[in-house]
């Protein structure tokens, strides 16, 4: 259980706007919908995908680099991870078992059929949608798994858009849906608490200090 007297005590070494801006931030995070991306290969594309996420108030992103030689930098993953959580696998079945075990369906995002297109797509039920590698796309064992395959209509010539760009396209709309429905998508107030004293944690530079002294004053 989070330390609520602490948590207050935390506040008072934030600054004015920074407090504001988790006042602001955290009502709008969710873990109605979550994020994942399979061997991205150019780091600048999952940094892209994490500050979707992070805009759109996505709070978790499902990072699996298993046919990458070239793993996510600890700078990338840093920037990201102050806001919001960050899961790595080295495997894409462990990623897409431990999604399924948080109640979420596998959306696998293609360019390459009509299953479901986005305007259509059924924001109810908690989904973790899957970006794929630049070249190839999604690996047989996503397709294979997905309970539906979500597409961005496309009219040009192009035969898809880039990864992150189809990953903000995609979570702008249906976060856009969520938050004018009446489904019970926000943090809940535990949850709320938790993250702020991981933003704390990480914004404050004393911060083990700080929580010292205030418990050996107790
Ligand atoms: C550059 S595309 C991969 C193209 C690859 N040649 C293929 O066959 O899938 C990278 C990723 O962006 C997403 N994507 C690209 N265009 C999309 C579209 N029109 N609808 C849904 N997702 C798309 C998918 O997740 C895809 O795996």
């Amino acid at each position: 259980m989070i330390d609520l007297k602490l948590l207050e005590h935390l506040e008072y070494y934030l600054t004015e706007n920074r407090k504001h801006r988790f006042d602001t931030v955290l009502p709008n995070r969710t873990k109605h919908f979550t994020v994942a991306t399979e061997d991205v290969y150019q780091l600048h594309n999952t940094s892209a995908v994490m500050r979707s996420c992070d805009v759109f108030g996505i709070q978790e992103i499902n990072i699996v680099e298993e046919r990458n030689s070239k793993r996510i930098d600890r700078e990338i993953a840093m920037g990201a991870q102050k806001w919001v959580d960050l899961n790595r696998y080295q495997d894409v079945k462990s990623c897409i078992a431990d999604v399924k075990a948080k109640g979420y369906q596998i959306v696998a995002t293609t360019p390459h059929t009509n299953d479901c297109e986005l305007h259509d797509f059924d924001i109810s039920k908690k989904s973790c949608f899957f970006f794929g590698r630049e070249t190839e796309g999604l690996s047989q064992t996503v397709l294979d798994e997905a309970d539906c395959y979500l597409k961005i209509p496309m009219v040009g010539f192009t035969e898809s858009l880039n990864i992150s760009v189809s990953a903000a396209i995609i979570l702008q709309h249906v976060t856009t849906k969520l938050r004018q429905s009446d489904i019970a998508w926000q943090l809940s107030e535990n949850e709320i608490n938790e993250k702020r004293l991981d933003w704390c944690k990480k914004t404050i530079k004393s911060y083990e200090d700080v929580v010292s002294r205030f418990y050996s004053k107790k």
